[in-house]
């Protein structure tokens, strides 16, 4: 048996627009994000896709996208579960910080490291910074500490727990699943399907908006290769993300 996974990061976001590094800090869509969520919405109600639960981050940008797109596919209902684990990475230090004005001051090597090696995470944010989440009480509880930083490598090592836990159940019981979440705990995700390696990672971007479906096998492995619902709009978005700081 097969089973359907749908991937979709949230809309164009007001600090995608203004070019800062995000990572756990809540802001919220652009015109521009609402539009490309709506989008999102038609692409699934066209594809006869049949999405039965949500799993989206505790982020507004995530929550918000899922909840314009669901509207306009007519699918308000479904059943929702949110968790930390499918949060963007903690940027560290870098969270607030102009793309460009930090390639400027750090250089490309120093700068590509931060975003796109493996393992290396940006410098800690300290706990009385402006962005730290160490005092928000959505994170109270959390399995461990709320992060300074993080890697790719230790947004996998959060999130796969999550993936294996409780998206595959759904996927087991049945449903196809809709998973709203960033451009970074997609890239673990999709790492994670496609076999992606550690190198070749790094060049791997997730366009804004733009459903990305796997048809999954008993192993919860794709049986073939993942389609963007609009692979043009999807080819493009995914440049742009890449192009991100040299603006
Ligand atoms: O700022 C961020 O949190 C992410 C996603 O917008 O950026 P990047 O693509 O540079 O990893």
């Amino acid at each position: 048996m097969t089973s359907t996974l749908i991937l979709l990061r949230h809309g164009h976001s007001v600090w995608n627009e203004k070019n800062i590094f995000t990572g756990w800090v809540d802001v919220g869509l652009t015109e521009q994000g609402r539009a490309e969520a709506r989008r999102a919405g038609e692409l699934i109600a066209a594809s006869g896709l049949e999405p039965r639960v949500l799993h989206t981050s505790l982020l507004k940008r995530a929550i918000h996208t899922a909840n314009i797109a669901l509207e306009v596919a007519e699918l308000d209902w479904l059943p929702v579960k949110r968790s930390w684990r499918l949060n963007e990475r903690h940027y560290g230090a870098l969270q607030g910080l102009n793309k460009a004005e930090t390639l400027a001051a750090h250089g490309e090597e120093l700068f590509m490291t931060w975003r796109r090696s493996f393992d290396t995470p940006p410098p800690p944010l300290s706990d009385d910074a402006e962005y730290s989440q160490v005092h928000d009480p959505r994170y109270v509880g959390i399995d461990g500490d709320v992060p300074r930083t993080e890697s790719l490598k230790l947004v996998i090592d959060r999130m796969l727990p999550y993936w294996h836990a409780e998206i595959t159940s759904d996927l087991a019981a049945g449903r196809t699943v809709l998973v709203t979440a960033h451009g970074n705990s997609l890239r673990a995700l999709v790492k994670h399907l496609d076999g992606i390696s550690d190198e070749a990672i790094a060049e791997l971007n997730i366009p804004t908006g733009i459903p990305l479906v796997y048809e999954l096998g008993d192993d919860f492995m794709p049986v073939k290769p993942a389609e963007y619902l609009d692979p043009e709009a999807a080819a493009a978005g995914a440049a742009a993300v890449a192009a991100q700081g040299k603006k």
